[in-house]
């Protein structure tokens, strides 16, 4: 029997929840399809538990900075709280009957299973069949991406979704990728008591960010003791007892865990994506400024490559739900997007960088603050690294980007994205009065770089 709904939702992730919510909430009837967890990755795998995880590293890290400042402490790591605040705060014990109820209440129907386009306007899930008079909406996320290395598969490795649900840190960890997930895992085991080696094949960690950024964060993970291979490539993967990963160059490295962290994929055929004239071998799902992406059919979320982040997935659903119910005015503008990976220091990032600025042929000034000599930086002491760097285009007189790496750098960032968002003239944040003696004051002194 086929079941018919004004809007069929394929994937209930964090955009695909609140777009859901709304359109029930004034009383659409709604269909959301989920085959996993309603809520998708961020709270039960991804940003949600891990950043449970940097905060209690990161207790461990100021703990262990005491000695250079306020006497002694002992500190002795335990894995447990952890575990037990991930598991009964964060995801219930990986049950989302909360976020079920919420959407029911709404009036919406949740539907369990793997939902598919089978023609315009038609979805199925396990060979039963929704129409959807008005919209289907495509919110299915991301996988993990397992690199074909020779022997890897057949190994019992982590991803993101293993390392969550860890009950105990292990004794050493070798991490495939220096990516954020990488690096924000490396730093929280490292903190525990792990032994990490972060295996990256590009020539830098965090590869996509600024490179002085990079350069920051690489010298305070090293200076944890986490070994940082770049340029590295790993030819095989064995495990016995222990992970043994086979680099190019001949050397065997060992380890009682391996996290794979080389980024995330999506499978637009298994969502059946051809049967509405998408590009079912793409790796994304191109939508316009209202998140449109065929007739009848809206995508949103890290599946759109507009920024794999929860903030991204719900900004655009705000704006696909609107433009469902015909009253969409606003239009989406990603020059501002920020982001923020959670190691220690944060680096938080908003906008271009440099060199995709220049890739642009933007006329591009560029200024470098480092926050160890500002007051703040000196006053903090131990833990006082990062920098600031700001991306202005000449012409126009305007930040296009910054880069924050601090203490706290997604705080300081608000500041620079409101910058950028709102064209705020670069001589008028120079009339800008700087609380002293606070981090974001730093970004006057990167301003005075910029003038110079
Ligand atoms: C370890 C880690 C840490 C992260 N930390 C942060 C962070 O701190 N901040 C941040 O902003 N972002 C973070 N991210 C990224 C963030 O998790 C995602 O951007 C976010 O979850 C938004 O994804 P989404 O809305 O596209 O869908 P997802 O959250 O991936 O959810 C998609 C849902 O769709 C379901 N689904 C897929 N296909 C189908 C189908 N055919 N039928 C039915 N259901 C289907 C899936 O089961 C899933 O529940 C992190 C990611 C990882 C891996
Ligand atoms: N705090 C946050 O906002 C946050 C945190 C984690 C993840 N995320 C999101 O999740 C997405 C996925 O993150 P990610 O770190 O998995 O992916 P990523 O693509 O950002 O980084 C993966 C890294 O793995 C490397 N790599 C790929 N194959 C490799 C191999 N065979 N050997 C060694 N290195 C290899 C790549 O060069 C890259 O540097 C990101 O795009 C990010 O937006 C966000």
């Amino acid at each position: 029997m086929t079941e018919e709904a004004d809007v069929v939702v394929i994937g209930m992730g964090p955009g695909g929840e609140d777009l859901a919510g709304r359109l029930a909430n004034v009383g659409l009837a709604v269909i959301a399809v989920e085959s996993r967890l309603v809520g998708g990755e961020c709270p039960y795998f991804a940003c949600v538990p891990t950043k449970m995880m940097v905060r209690a590293a990161d207790a461990l890290g100021e703990a262990r900075r005491v000695p250079e400042l306020a006497g002694q402490t002992t500190v002795r790591p335990d894995w447990t709280p952890v575990a037990n605040r991930i598991r009964d705060e964060a995801t219930t014990g990986w049950n989302d009957e909360i976020a079920v109820r919420r959407f029911e209440d709404t009036g919406g129907r949740l539907v369990r299973g793997v939902g598919r386009i089978t023609a315009p306007g038609e979805v199925t899930v396990d060979g039963q069949v929704f129409r959807a008079r008005r919209a289907i909406v495509l919110n299915p996320g991301t996988d993990p991406v397992v690199p074909s290395i020779d022997g890897l598969a057949d190994t019992p490795y982590w991803t993101n979704r293993d390392a969550v649900p860890a009950t105990q840190a292990p004794k050493s960890l070798l991490v495939l990728g220096g990516g954020p997930v990488g690096l924000e895992f490396a730093q929280v085991f490292a903190r525990f008591g792990t032994a990490v080696t972060v295996l990256e094949m590009q020539p830098r960690l965090l590869a996509v960010a600024e490179p002085e950024a990079s350069e920051v964060v690489t010298a305070a993970l090293r200076a944890e003791g986490i070994e940082a291979h770049t340029g590295c490539a790993v030819n095989r993967v064995k495990h016995d007892e222990q992970f043994q990963a086979q680099l190019e160059t001949g050397d065997v490295l060992t380890a009682e865990r391996l996290l794979v962290a080389t980024g995330r994929r999506t499978d637009l055929r298994a969502l059946g994506v051809a049967a509405v004239g998408l590009d079912e071998g793409a790796r994304t799902i191109p939508v316009d400024d209202r998140m449109r992406a065929a007739d009848g059919v809206w995508a949103i979320g890290d599946v759109t490559g507009h920024g794999a982040f929860t903030h991204t997935s719900m900004y655009q659903a705000r704006i696909a739900a609107a433009d469902i119910l015909g009253q969409g005015t606003e239009v989406a503008d990603y020059r501002a997007m920020p982001s923020v990976i959670f190691t220690d220091p944060e680096v938080a990032t908003v906008g271009l960088t440099e060199s995709r600025a220049r890739q642009r042929d933007i006329q591009v000034r560029t200024a470098t603050t480092p926050l160890p000599s500002s007051t703040r930086g000196w006053i903090h002491k131990v833990g006082n690294e990062g920098i600031i760097k700001l991306v202005a285009d000449a012409r126009r007189g305007v930040l296009i980007g910054a880069t924050v790496v601090a203490p706290a750098g997604g705080e300081v960032l608000g500041a620079l994205a409101v910058a950028v968002h709102a064209e705020v003239p670069v001589r008028r944040l120079r009339e800008m009065i700087f609380a002293y003696p606070t981090f974001h004051r730093a970004i006057e002194a990167a301003l005075d770089e910029l003038d110079a």
